[in-house]
């Protein structure tokens, strides 16, 4: 089990893990992501909004999977350009919505393929260790993990290239509420005990402000206001106002 981050430690303490400055994302004339600024000094930044605000956009940008404009700072250094790999190499890892396991892999192929690209702290048996029920299943092909398992397994293996920063699309999305509190509590413990930030994406907001240390919110591709999780737990009616969702607000 892994008790500190290279990757961070490599980067002075006083720059941001990620900043974000005016960032534009457009599909053709369509503009997804709009003057988007976001700081994620450390820990955990919750990216809420309703469907198609641009979050995943916005992810996308981060891990240069699509092209943007504007700037994207990790550790202080400029990333917004840089191809999908060598962004990976800088320490982005990202948990993309729907986990994307392989169906012909079993569990401990994409952990042991996972750990290939990258030998740091983390292990496979780590993984094994935060996860224990994927050790279980570990000569389970990925298709036949339950959602929560999938989720599980996604994780680890972002966890595997050692990541200063990790992003995660959704996920909570199809996962029963109890796999859903395991999962905040596993996200918790692992902001707690390692210098990863985590830039999380979820429309579950009683997700979002359990885990998050800060939360922004995105509406028509902008970022229209971030905020302390705790302030938007207690309040309510600001929780409707931002995201007009009853189903999934806190204390729901
Ligand atoms: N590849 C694409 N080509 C064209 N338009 C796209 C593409 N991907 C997203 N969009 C559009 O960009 C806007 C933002 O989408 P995006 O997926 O970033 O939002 P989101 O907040 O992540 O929503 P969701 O939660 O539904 O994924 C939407 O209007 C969407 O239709």
């Amino acid at each position: 089990m892994r008790a500190s981050k290279p990757a961070a430690a490599r980067e002075p303490a006083t720059q941001a893990a990620l900043a974000i400055d005016r960032l534009d994302v457009r599909y053709g004339r369509a503009r997804a992501v709009q003057q988007a600024s976001l700081l994620l000094e450390r820990g955990t930044l919750a990216i809420v909004g309703r469907n198609g605000m641009g979050k995943t956009s916005l992810c996308n940008a981060v891990t240069g999977m699509v092209p943007s404009s504007g700037s994207i700072r990790l550790f202080g250094e400029e990333i917004r350009g840089l191809p999908p790999h060598r962004i990976a190499r800088r320490g982005v890892a990202y948990v993309p919505q729907g986990r994307r396991v392989w169906r012909s892999l079993t569990v401990d192929e994409h952990l042991r393929l996972a750990h290939r690209f990258r030998r740091g702290e983390w292990t496979p048996d780590g993984i094994y260790e935060l996860f224990p029920r994927l050790k279980q299943r570990r000569h389970n092909g990925g298709t036949q993990l339950s959602g929560g398992e999938q989720q599980m397994l996604a994780i680890g293996r972002a966890l595997l290239l050692d990541p200063s920063l990790l992003l995660m699309d959704e996920p909570t999305e199809g996962l029963a509420p109890i796999i859903v509190e395991q999962l905040a509590a596993t996200l918790r413990s692992l902001a707690a005990r390692t210098e990863m930030a985590i830039l999380l994406v979820e429309q579950n907001l009683r997700f979002a402000v359990d885990v998050a240390d800060s939360v922004a919110v995105m509406v028509n591709g902008c970022v229209v206001r971030t905020m302390p999780a705790a302030a938007l737990a207690a309040d309510r009616a600001l929780q409707q106002q931002l995201m007009g969702v009853h189903a999934q607000g806190v204390g729901s």
